[in-house]
């Protein structure tokens, strides 16, 4: 089938080295994983292979002929396909549309020849084990099966190596498994896949051999065999890394914040959430979980303020405050890190700094006259991202030139230097290597040993458990379960997260 062989490629951007003389092989039926920190080069490796960006120097080969670079049609036609880690689908468009587009098949009179691009779509589908509906929406798919169409397209574009960017990113753990037995089932096929991933545990599930890149360099490779998830972390980070840190209660009686009967409407977009009701005290770390789209953001927004409650009571330390409008809550000490730090989080062609004081560049100690103080911005810009080591370190530089991990520690870092009394947290540690998971944790730990409430949102379960003092499942806007640290039961919360009614459920 096809063999990938990248040879001594190196990229710049501006001075900074983001790929070192990076080579590697991928064999045909082979899953090579490649793991590496936050900024190590991993995407900027992957977008070489695929064409979306030029190496300075180097060659990719497929099959011993060379890679036109730099030229994603090239790679498309030399069967390399990539998945990447946000879909490139039009969502008004149905999964047919969206596979066939720019490579429609043609009737003799040169009209769409429907009835064959059908027939393909299914052949395909059927081949590859992927199970779509190809006259659905692409917009009324779940995150999994968007993927699928991802990668049916792929296959569609004669795809024979395929390139996964953190496919398990936004995925529930049976869509996960699903997409493990489809690459085994690829892989005995013969083709060739790309895994990258920061979950040592997948790595070890789904690979035959792990690369490590660290700051632009192979430092490693091994077969998956031959290794465990200690030793890898060792190998991306450089040193040994606390992989299942956890806390001892530090929690106090004293509540902060108490939802009272909160209720939402649901709207064409969205679930209906509650009638919710818990306290969440000073201290505590509250973890919520669920299978996505099941409310968790609308609880997020509805205390924030993004929403509005169509019914029930919200009290910071003793005030209501569902009339107050996100500025003055965020004024009164809630902190907020939303799922998608790309959307909402950042503005990504703003400057490190100016994101550093995005929250309250109009007020002390930001403020100065009608403008901003940026000696004073700056400075404290300085210091967060010194002591958050988000790299690369100039401020100066857009967010977008911030690796994933390093955005959100740059957002972990506003809030948390803003000292709220409560931080809603979401998905903290999406996307985020092991040493900079590690390292969010230690910060969540300190901010509630220090008094901040935290509700932390999160689809990992290992991690609420980890964290939390309570857990709270929601499943379809409502509470399905809850249990203090003591009971925490994997099992049990995956049964809540189901929506499979407890037997008993105290609120
Ligand atoms: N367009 C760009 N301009 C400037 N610097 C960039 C650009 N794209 C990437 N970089 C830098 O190149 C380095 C490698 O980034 P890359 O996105 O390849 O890392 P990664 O290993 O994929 O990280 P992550 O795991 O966080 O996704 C980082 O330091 C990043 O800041």
């Amino acid at each position: 089938m096809a063999q990938l062989d990248v040879n001594d490629v190196t990229k710049h951007f501006g001075s900074l080295i983001a790929n070192d003389h990076i080579s590697f092989s991928v064999d045909s039926g082979e899953v090579l994983a490649i793991l590496g920190e936050n900024g190590a080069g991993k995407s900027t490796l992957m977008k070489i292979v695929s064409g979306f960006l030029r190496p300075d120097t180097g060659s990719v080969m497929v099959n011993d002929r060379s890679l036109r670079l730099g030229d994603p049609q090239a790679a498309i036609a030399a069967g390399i396909g990539m998945i990447h880690q946000h879909f490139m689908l039009i969502n008004k468009m149905t999964v047919m549309e969206n596979l066939i587009l720019g490579h429609e098949p043609k009737t003799f009179w040169g009209q769409l020849d429907k009835g064959r691009a059908e027939r393909e779509v299914r052949e395909l589908a059927d081949k590859f084990g992927l199970d779509i509906n190809p006259s659905s929406l692409v917009e009324n798919l779940t995150v999994g099966e968007q993927q699928r169409v991802e990668i049916l397209k792929a296959f569609y574009r004669g795809a024979k190596i395929l390139i996964l960017d953190e496919p398990t990113a936004l995925l529930t753990p049976q869509e996960t498994l699903g997409l493990f037995q489809s690459i085994l089932e690829f892989a005995q096929m013969g083709l060739s896949v790309v895994f990258i991933s920061h979950k040592l545990d997948e790595v070890l599930t789904i690979s035959d051999r792990v690369l490590v890149i660290r700051r632009g360099r192979v430092v490693d490779q091994t077969f998956t065999k031959d290794t465990d998830a200690q030793r890898l972390a060792r190998m991306m980070v450089g040193r040994d890394v606390n992989l299942t840190m956890t806390r001892t209660y530090q929690g106090t009686s004293d509540p902060v914040l108490r939802l009272e009967n909160l209720w939402l409407r649901a709207t064409p977009s969205t679930h209906s959430l509650g009638p919710i009701t818990f306290t969440l005290h000073k201290g505590e770390i509250l973890g919520v979980a669920g299978i996505e789209g099941n409310g968790q953001q609308e609880l997020a927004e509805s205390i924030v303020g993004i929403r509005e409650l169509d019914d029930g009571e919200m009290l910071l330390n003793g005030m209501p405050i569902e009339k107050l409008s996100v500025r003055k809550r965020l004024e009164a000490g809630i902190g907020y890190v939303p799922a998608d730090r790309q959307e909402e989080g950042l503005v990504l062609d703003l400057k490190i700094w100016e994101n550093f004081i995005l929250r309250d560049y109009y007020r002390h100690p930001y403020r100065r006259g009608m403008g901003i103080d940026q000696h004073v911005a700056k400075q404290h810009a300085e210091a967060a991202v010194k002591a958050f080591d988000i790299r690369p370190g100039n401020i100066e530089l857009p967010c977008r030139a911030l690796s994933g991990g390093n955005q959100q520690k740059l957002l972990l870092a506003r809030e948390i230097s803003r000292k709220p009394h409560i931080l809603v947290i979401s998905q903290p540690t999406r996307g985020l290597d092991v040493g900079a998971i590690e390292y969010v944790h230690q910060q969540l730990i300190a901010l509630a040993a220090a008094g901040t409430a935290i509700l932390l949102i999160s689809l990992e379960l290992d991690e609420l458990m980890r964290l939390s003092d309570r857990i709270v499942v929601l499943f379809r806007g409502q509470i399905s379960g809850q249990a203090e640290r003591h009971a925490f039961n994997r099992q049990q919360l995956g049964l809540w997260m189901a929506g499979q009614q407890p037997k008993e459920l105290v609120l």
